[in-house]
């Protein structure tokens, strides 16, 4: 089992499994990716193309490539695993999401953001938002779960005339 998931983690080209079965290497971490970037681009001179702006086209730029590779396909609701790619259109898969990964990390660290840090606040705030019990099994937005009008709101009205309660 865990010799599986390694030789996944390591072949982009590897059957992809159930996404229960699937999980990431325990490294590089994040930060091993943002030092490893940044050591590419200081390496290149690159850093004077690098404004958050230009990072954040790039990184929508390969967003679009990672969407041809699924664009026109006979099997557009490809399913987890995606079952019935070809080795190579899964490398190339595994490249176009790490163009991703490396301008996106690229960007937060521009911005000086501490995205792993900010990544867990943000699943925080998800898990309050999205309570468990109640948005089990439901697509629906956040604001559908949140608490109603208290008891004196009910009473009284909308405080602020000009946003009415639904
Ligand atoms: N100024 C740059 C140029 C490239 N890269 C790095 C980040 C990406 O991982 C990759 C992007 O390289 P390309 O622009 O050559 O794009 P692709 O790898 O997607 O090639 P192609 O457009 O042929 O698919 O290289 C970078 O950090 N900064």
């Amino acid at each position: 089992q865990s010799h599986l998931k390694i030789s996944e983690a390591e072949d982009p080209g590897a059957e992809g499994g159930t996404p229960g079965e699937f999980t990431f290497s325990a490294d590089p971490s994040l930060e091993d990716i943002r030092r490893l970037q940044a050591e590419f681009v200081a390496e290149r001179g690159w850093g004077r193309f690098h404004q958050p702006r230009k990072l954040l086209l790039a990184l929508v730029g390969e967003v679009g490539e990672v969407a041809e590779l699924f664009q026109w396909r006979a099997d557009p609701e490809a399913r987890a695993g995606l079952p019935g790619w070809a080795p190579g259109e899964r490398a190339a898969l595994a490249e176009e999401l790490s163009d991703v990964l490396l301008y996106l990390v690229s960007l937060a660290q521009q911005c000086r953001v501490d995205l792993p840090r900010a990544a867990l606040r943000k699943l925080d705030q998800n898990r309050a938002r999205y309570p468990a019990d109640r948005a089990h099994g439901s697509a629906r937005k956040y604001t559908h779960y949140q608490a109603g009008p208290t008891d004196a709101q009910r009473r009284d009205g909308p405080t602020d005339p000009c946003c009415p309660q639904d």
